[in-house]
């Protein structure tokens, strides 16, 4: 207590000592006290520390009670905030551990620090019992909200992909096929429906039983379906499951189905362009191979649908409980083709789709499988490879129903497949074509490996989309190339067929101003020779003959003397009967037609000398030919047919000339006469003063032949 009272009083004179040497009242205890505080001085006991408040830090003795005695074990300083061990000591901590027990309990004093702990808070207990009751109904109300929230998208899901049949409107089966495509036929269309303004396939679905089995039963699949989405996979858009409209819309492929493509020769494959064909089957393939399908089971090369941008897709897969059945029994009865006859192209169909079909499937092994649509991809390989049509066999005549039955009993062990032709396939696709239409489903690759050895065999360097659509697009460009210039050929063979008919039917000059959009005026001409000529005795002829008898007739004459006014400068105009019309001098005009006209009837009259009646090869028969030249009008008369018609007085005595004539013999006019006789080239004979109908008097003269040429005699 003294070595206290002792440093009190020191620190007190200090403390007043410098309250005197810094002029401040020693009688203010306050500011004594401040001088007290944060001071350390060495006082009687050792060093002594004050602390902010004045309060002493003490030095300390630690003593552990050992051996039944206390014994000093270690040293506070109170000054410096140390501790020192005392020599060879140790310190036995309760419980008999080696460090010293924390100095604030776990959860602190006031279990301030875990107020949640329950192993150690009061309230423990209650805590438990209240999460043990709050917990499940947690579990229970979190575990609900997934559930409603996975079912109401799946109920969304669903309606998405339910369609009402009242939105859907069919249209008229058409072909299926681009106009690049196959021409139509029933076997190569497909339904199309609109929707929503757009077209999709409409693909009708079986259905026995009522809407809510309906439900039951595809809704699942329906949604996953609709869910599928690859860039080579048709994608199905929705369903309509109303009874009796139950059917799926499918995404359109305009260019019709990859059969169409391939049968279609307009459209020229590179090998470029059929490995990317192939690719995308593969890989299409694949997707649905790894999807909840596992596999497609009817896969063949109508399935396969190709885009505008000439992308295959795959189609028709999933549903299977839904679709139409097709499959034929290998015991198919015989029957009545009569009868049945609508049975009978229905089996061919059905005996056809199976021709992709694998044999263990035909055998009614399993309904389908991966390793079958490995098979049926095959198959598809070798109708792009050699563009022959499905299960093509050299020199076979085979029924796909023959086919399909050799197939699936295998005869004489060695499995029936198609042809390979060798010398038109690719290095390594023979192999790959014969691995994957293995007869043992094991022995055939899955897609993953068909991938890869396509991309090997093909070299094919990029699968980048864009070089794909380039290449593609390339390709597609030189195919409309090549189409346009077969389709330019085409039009211009036409054009010129129709100008060639055009101009058999009216002459040249005429025809050339209606093909230009001009209208033909009617022309009058000064001086053109007309030329008539009629059969003698032609309706007794007709009446004993039957009429293709006398159409036989006529048209073996007509023939040779278009024959022969091809070699003169004469314009045929028509034919009436058994009486042929032919003019010179119009509509181009000639300054020689009476020359023209009388060379050429010379030369009729010597034709018909050695020409047969078919049917009458005894007879000899007798034409009348008259020739008149004077002035005439002509034009094209009418909008339909129209036809160069002749006018005037000089057609009318032309004909006379004619009918006053006699057989085998050429009866002029008098200025037909005038006009030969300027030539000085022909023998003409008068036959005098002649009265002819409507004319009066008229001379006229028999044309006899032509100096140095034709001569009367060779006639008679
Ligand atoms: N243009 C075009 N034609 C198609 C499309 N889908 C199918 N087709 C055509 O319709 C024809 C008939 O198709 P489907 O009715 O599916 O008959 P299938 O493919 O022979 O047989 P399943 O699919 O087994 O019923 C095919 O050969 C194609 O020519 C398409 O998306 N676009
Ligand atoms: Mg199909």
């Amino acid at each position: 207590m003294a070595a206290i009272a002792y440093d009190t009083v020191h620190i007190y004179a200090h403390a007043l000592n410098e309250t005197l040497a810094f002029g401040e009242d020693p009688y203010d205890g306050r500011r004594l006290a401040e001088r007290v505080r944060n001071r350390t001085f060495e006082g009687v006991q050792g060093w002594v520390t004050l602390d902010n408040n004045g309060d002493r830090e003490t030095n300390y003795m630690m003593y552990s009670f050992q051996d039944g005695k206390m014994k000093a074990v270690g040293y506070y300083f109170g000054h410096s905030g140390e501790y020192e061990d005392v020599p060879g000591t140790m310190i036995t901590w309760p419980a008999g551990g080696l460090t010293p027990p924390p100095d604030a309990p776990y959860c602190g004093f006031d279990e301030e620090k875990c107020p949640f702990d329950l192993r150690h808070s009061r309230y423990g207990p209650i805590y438990t019992l209240g999460l043990a009751l709050i917990l499940p109904i947690i579990f229970l109300l979190v575990g609900y909200t997934i559930y409603h929230r996975h079912t109401v998208e799946k109920k969304v899901a669903f309606k998405t992909c339910q369609l009402r049949s009242q939105d859907i409107t069919p249209i008229r089966t058409r072909p299926a096929t681009s106009r690049n495509s196959l021409p139509s036929g029933e076997e190569n269309s497909c339904r199309l429906a609109e929707y929503k303004n757009t077209v999709y396939v409409m693909k009708e679905l079986r259905v026995d039983g009522n809407r809510a089995t309906i439900r039951r039963g595809i809704q699942k699949e329906l949604t996953q379906l609709c869910e599928l989405n690859h860039p080579n996979l048709a994608r199905i858009y929705g369903a309509c499951l109303e009874v009796p409209n139950c059917c799926v819309l499918i995404d359109h492929c305009s260019k019709g189905s990859l059969q169409d493509i391939l049968k279609n020769e307009s459209i020229k494959l590179d090998w470029t362009f059929r490995w990317s064909l192939i690719m995308d089957i593969v890989k299409g393939l694949e997707y649905l191979h790894n999807s909840f399908l596992k596999c497609h089971g009817s896969l063949k090369s109508t399935n396969c649908v190709v885009d505008s941008r000439f992308v295959v897709k795959i189609t028709d897969f999933g549903l299977w409980m839904l679709r139409k059945k097709k499959r034929i029994s290998m015991e198919e009865p015989k029957f009545d083709a009569l009868h049945l006859n609508n049975n009978a192209v229905t089996l061919l169909k059905h005996a056809q789709d199976q021709l992709w079909t694998a044999p263990e499937i035909l055998r009614g092994g399993t309904e389908r499988s991966q390793k079958a649509d490995v098979y049926s991809f095959a198959l598809i390989l070798h109708e792009i490879a050699f563009r022959k049509g499905v299960f093509y066999q050299e020199g076979s005549q085979l029924s796909p129903k023959d086919i399909i039955t050799r197939v699936a009993l295998s005869l004489s062990g060695v499995p029936f497949r198609p042809t390979i032709l060798e010398k038109d396939c690719p290095a390594g696709l023979s192999g790959l074509i014969k691995q994957c239409w293995a007869e043992t489903p094991e022995d055939r690759p899955d897609c993953k490996v068909i991938g890869a050895a396509v991309r090997r065999i093909s070299g094919m360097k990029s699968e980048n989309i864009l070089d794909n659509l380039l290449a593609r697009m390339e390709h597609y460009a030189d195919n409309l190339e090549s189409l346009v210039q077969e389709k330019t050929a085409q039009v211009l063979d036409e054009k010129k067929r129709a100008e060639d008919l055009l101009e058999r039917l009216l002459p040249r000059t005429v025809a050339n101003q209606l093909k230009h959009g001009g209208t033909v005026h009617p022309e009058s001409f000064d001086s053109v020779t007309v030329f008539f000529s009629d059969i003698v005795g032609f309706t007794a002829m007709s009446a004993d003959s039957s009429p293709m008898e006398v159409v036989d007739m006529l048209n073996d004459l007509y023939t040779c003397f278009d024959d022969i006014i091809g070699n003169y400068d004469v314009y045929k105009v028509e034919t009436i009967g058994d009486a042929y019309v032919v003019v010179s001098g119009l509509p181009e005009r000639n300054s020689n037609h009476a020359a023209e006209i009388a060379r050429m009837a010379l030369e009729m009259l010597r034709a018909v000398q050695t020409f047969r009646i078919r049917h009458r090869t005894s007879e000899q028969l007798k034409l009348r030919i008259g020739i008149h030249t004077g002035p005439c009008a002509a034009g094209v008369v009418g909008r339909k047919m129209p036809r160069y018609c002749l006018f005037g007085d000089t057609v009318n005595t032309a004909s006379r000339m004619e009918t006053y004539g006699m057989a085998l013999r050429i009866h002029v006019s008098e200025t037909t006469y005038q006009a030969l006789c300027l030539t000085e080239r022909f023998l003409l004979e008068a036959r005098g003063e002649l009265e002819i109908k409507g004319k009066g008097s008229q001379r006229t003269y028999w044309l006899l032949g032509e100096k140095g040429g034709i001569a009367k005699e060779s006639f008679v």
